[in-house]
């Protein structure tokens, strides 16, 4: 087992603090979730006869995921036993509205008590892309004790449900997506009397919440750290206001002081940094939040360095070739989906590491993704059949692709995609077999998917707003801004921008 560097009497002061309400404000790289994990410990192992879980909570899976390592590595695999947890907040909601179901205290069609949650509703029955100038999406509601469905303007585009016949019929079959679940629990919330059954609920079973990056909480979250403060939880919050990023999910991090401030939340800041190993990374990540001006030097080659990092994944496809993008985005249609198993190959091939969305592409197409992996030969096949790089063979790789999708089990079969869609997979599996012809590549994430990792040399694609950006200085609240601070700040010893 690796040895265990001292905590800072920073640190170790927020994650020993007796304070019940305790809010930790940490700079990059200086541990929050290294206090997230030994404050963990430190309440699941304290001398009391309490026996209640101790819940550590994150934003998305990468996060909990990584939350839950350190949670293991500094107290061993038994701190995660039952009943103490590392979750997403979609799961939390998720417990809340089984109990209030298997309690009967609210209904849901059909009379389900265990729902089937949804990612998305992409691919399942009546969901389409809905945009604002497009009507109505359906939503879940809560009349009574009975969670039904409205119709409700589309505000911001995605893959919705816009009729109700098929809405219902997914929830009568116990089907519904996160929203739907973040819809009622938000509902249950607002009513006294069911807001007091969530309460009890809270304080019979958990002991403390631990809230890593609370600066990504939507309103719902919040009022869930509130609840939990009020129902005498130990409530933990831990986060870096310059780090706040999902705005998609209705990051509330404006919300956060306010929350702070009505609770009664201790402040605890942390500040050293661990991550920056040369004066030039430290006094950059000091320029970057103190809105001074920025501009990086040129990369010699992406190959120098050890990420590339962009906002999206499209500027990451349209750099140099010794850059693999882990993913190419969105799955919009069933050949995306295809398209995104190619290129889980390749990642797989060069990072022992899946892509992202690999699993969802799966999913997309029907298939078991163990499945998948197990016949990944066959995949290999048509990368290699890529490799000339030509249209040519591009168009019969799509070909191949289609025709084997139904040997790995999916139950359609692929059509041509309409329109302009065909060639745009063209190019994708073009710009793949540019890739694969590369002696060395370096992965490519968007900064998003970097948020919480660490790597000496990092490379950044900037469009020219965003380099603008740099040279006049960041704010913290704007959040285009926000995510050029989150790239910068993921590099121990270099940025270069490629
Ligand atoms: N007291 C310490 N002594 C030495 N190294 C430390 C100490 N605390 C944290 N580190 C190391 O610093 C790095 C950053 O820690 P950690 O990931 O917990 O920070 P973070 O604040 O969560 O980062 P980010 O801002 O990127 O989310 C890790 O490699 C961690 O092991």
């Amino acid at each position: 087992m690796p040895t265990r560097s001292p905590l800072t009497s920073e640190q170790r002061t927020a994650a020993t603090s007796p304070a019940a309400r305790a809010f930790i404000v940490a700079a990059p790289g200086s541990g929050k979730t290294t206090v997230a994990a030994e404050r963990f410990g430190v309440l699941r192992y304290d001398s009391s006869a309490d026996l209640r879980r101790i819940l550590a909570l994150s934003f998305t899976r990468s996060a909990r995921g990584e939350l839950a390592t350190r949670i293991r590595r500094r107290w061993g695999g038994n701190a995660l036993s039952w009943p103490h947890r590392a979750v997403t907040l979609d799961t939390l909601h998720c417990e809340i509205l089984t109990f209030l179901l298997r309690r009967g205290i609210i209904s849901w069609p059909g009379e389900h008590t265990e729902l089937t949650v949804l990612d998305t509703w992409r691919g399942q029955t009546g969901a389409r892309w809905l945009s604002p100038d497009m009507g109505f999406r359906r939503i879940a509601v809560l009349r009574g004790t009975v969670v039904g469905s409205a119709g409700r303007k589309v505000t911001r585009s995605g893959y919705e449900i816009g009729r109700k016949e098929p809405f219902h019929q997914h929830l009568a079959s116990g089907r519904c997506t996160h929203t739907e679940v973040r819809q009622v629990v938000a509902a249950v919330l607002r009513r006294p009397e069911l807001r007091a059954e969530v309460a009890r609920y809270l304080s019979a079973t958990t002991k403390a919440f631990i809230v890593d990056e609370v600066f990504d909480a939507n309103e719902l979250d919040l009022d869930l750290v509130r609840l939990a403060a009020s129902a005498g939880l130990n409530t933990t919050v831990i986060g870096d206001p310059w780090q706040a990023l999902y705005d998609f999910r209705g990051a509330r991090p404006d919300l956060v002081p306010e929350l702070v401030d009505h609770v009664g939340f201790e402040e605890f800041p942390v500040t050293a940094s661990f991550r920056f190993e040369t004066p030039e990374m430290a006094g950059l990540a000091a320029s970057a939040r103190t809105g001074q001006p920025i501009t990086l030097d040129i990369a010699p080659g992406a190959g120098a360095c050890d990420v590339v990092l962009a906002h999206q994944w499209n500027e990451l496809w349209s750099g140099p070739d010794c850059v693999l993008p882990l993913s190419f985005g969105r799955l919009d249609n069933q050949t995306d989906a295809a398209v995104a198993l190619l290129l889980d190959r390749l990642v797989q091939a060069h990072f022992g590491r899946g892509a992202i969305y690999a699993e969802e592409a799966a999913v997309l197409l029907g298939l078991d993704p163990a499945k998948v992996r197990d016949n990944g030969a066959l995949l290999g096949a048509v990368l290699e059949g890529l490799r000339p790089g030509t249209a040519q063979a591009a168009a019969a790789a799509i070909d191949t692709l289609r025709s084997i999708l139904k040997l790995l089990g999916s139950p359609r079969r692929l059509s041509r995609i309409p329109g302009e869609g065909e060639a745009v997979q063209h190019s994708r599996l073009q710009a793949l077999a540019r890739r694969m012809n590369q002696p060395h590549l370096v992965a490519g994430l968007t900064v998003h998917q970097a948020k919480g990792r660490e790597w000496p040399v990092v490379g950044i694609r900037l469009t020219h707003g965003e380099a603008a950006k740099l040279s006049a200085g960041l704010r913290q609240d704007h959040f285009e801004d926000r995510v050029l601070y989150v790239a910068l700040t993921r590099a121990a010893r270099k940025v270069f921008r490629c």
